[in-house]
């Protein structure tokens, strides 16, 4: 496979990898603690220690580049915060990184950038934290957007069985997708890497549908409609994170809806970026709910979208247009 962006590829996922560890790391502690943020969303020390990994690796090889990232260190500098900080610190140290509270707080805000720029990273530390804290899905995620297009995207997911056909085999895979470049999947902690595509059902009637644990980040009663629209009698899998592009990558899945639960909700480019390459190197579709591409260029929010569907492309305009007809 030709690549056009092999040191960014090696960078990203070295930090990806380490980062992956870190979470593992924290999320066998008996209870993760967690902060709650303003929008009363949990944030965990392995967020931040992830998000510290990543950014640092990231400054080091590619001074220049700008990072659209989740967290910020805002809250951690108030004084009753330092036992928190000191936690991060010594994560990140353990994944053999040495570094303090102040260092990682440093770090934490290289990913402060929220405007659109011709060449930037988004990175999602733990995306789906619900999911990493009730010993879920989790993804850490990562792209690399240029003139807008993603051309590098990375999913670690720690919890996430290597090779489906295999339940019993390792767990923790890594997606990685270079537009034009395709898709490997690499083991978190082995040199197993795996190329995978997506299914080719197009049976409407069979397709295999996840979507959101939480139904307050994507619809399910439209799901539900939009699945008996498409003659679908299986359930839906709920898993959380990013994990569901990786299935649908994978052909473990067919399709992936995410529904806005309310008018005006506004997706963040780091919950998709990373997955969205990840589909169509695979050989899959993802566009909005009204079947447009998703735009990269409005910053750290997918303003000009509603919602996402990821099929795995043959199936597409069906589901577009069950999901039409459910009024979504
Ligand atoms: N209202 C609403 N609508 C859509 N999406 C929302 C909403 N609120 C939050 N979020 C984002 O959802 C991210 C978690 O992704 P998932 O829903 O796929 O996973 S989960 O099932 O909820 O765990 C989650 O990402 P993390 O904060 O990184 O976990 C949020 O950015
Ligand atoms: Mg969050
Ligand atoms: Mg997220
Ligand atoms: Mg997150």
């Amino acid at each position: 496979m030709s690549s056009r962006y092999q040191r960014e590829r090696e960078v990203a996922l070295e930090a990806v990898r380490t980062a992956c560890l870190a979470c593992r790391n924290v999320r066998s502690a008996v209870d993760p603690a967690k902060l709650d943020k303003s929008d009363r969303s949990p944030v965990t020390i392995a967020d931040f220690a992830s998000q510290a990994i990543v950014c640092r690796a990231i400054r080091r090889s590619f001074p220049d580049d700008p990072i659209i990232a989740e967290e910020d260190a805002a809250a951690l500098q108030k004084a009753e915060m330092a036992e928190f900080r000191g936690r991060i610190a010594a994560e990140v140290t353990a994944v053999g990184i040495e570094a303090d509270a102040a260092q990682v707080c440093e770090w934490i805000d290289e990913g402060h950038a929220t405007e659109f720029s011709p060449r930037f990273w988004t990175l999602d530390p733990i995306d789906g934290t619900k999911g990493f804290l009730r010993g879920g899905q989790y993804a850490v995620a990562l792209a690399l957007i240029v003139e807008g297009e993603i051309v590098l995207g990375l999913l670690g997911c720690p919890n996430l069985v290597f090779d489906p056909d295999r339940a019993d085999g390792p767990v923790g895979a890594i997606s990685v997708a270079e537009r034009g470049a395709g898709i490997s999947v690499m083991a978190i902690d082995s040199d197993e890497t795996a190329d995978v595509r997506v299914s080719s059902t197009s049976e409407t009637s069979q397709l295999r549908l996840c979507e959101s644990v939480e139904s307050g980040h994507s619809s399910h009663g439209h799901s539900a409609q939009i699945a008996e629209e498409l003659g679908i009698s299986s359930d839906p899998v709920r898993l959380d994170s990013q994990a569901k592009y990786a299935t649908v990558a994978r052909g473990e899945a067919d399709l992936y809806l995410r529904l806005p639960t309310r008018p005006g909700y506004v997706e963040r480019i780091w919950d998709h970026a990373g997955g969205v390459l990840v589909v169509e190197e695979a050989g899959g579709t993802v566009t909005d709910v009204d079947g447009k591409p998703l735009d990269f260029t409005k910053g750290a929010g997918l303003s000009a979208n509603r919602g996402v569907v990821a099929s795995n492309g043959t199936a597409h305009e069906a589901v577009l247009a069950a999901v039409r007809k459910a009024g979504v």
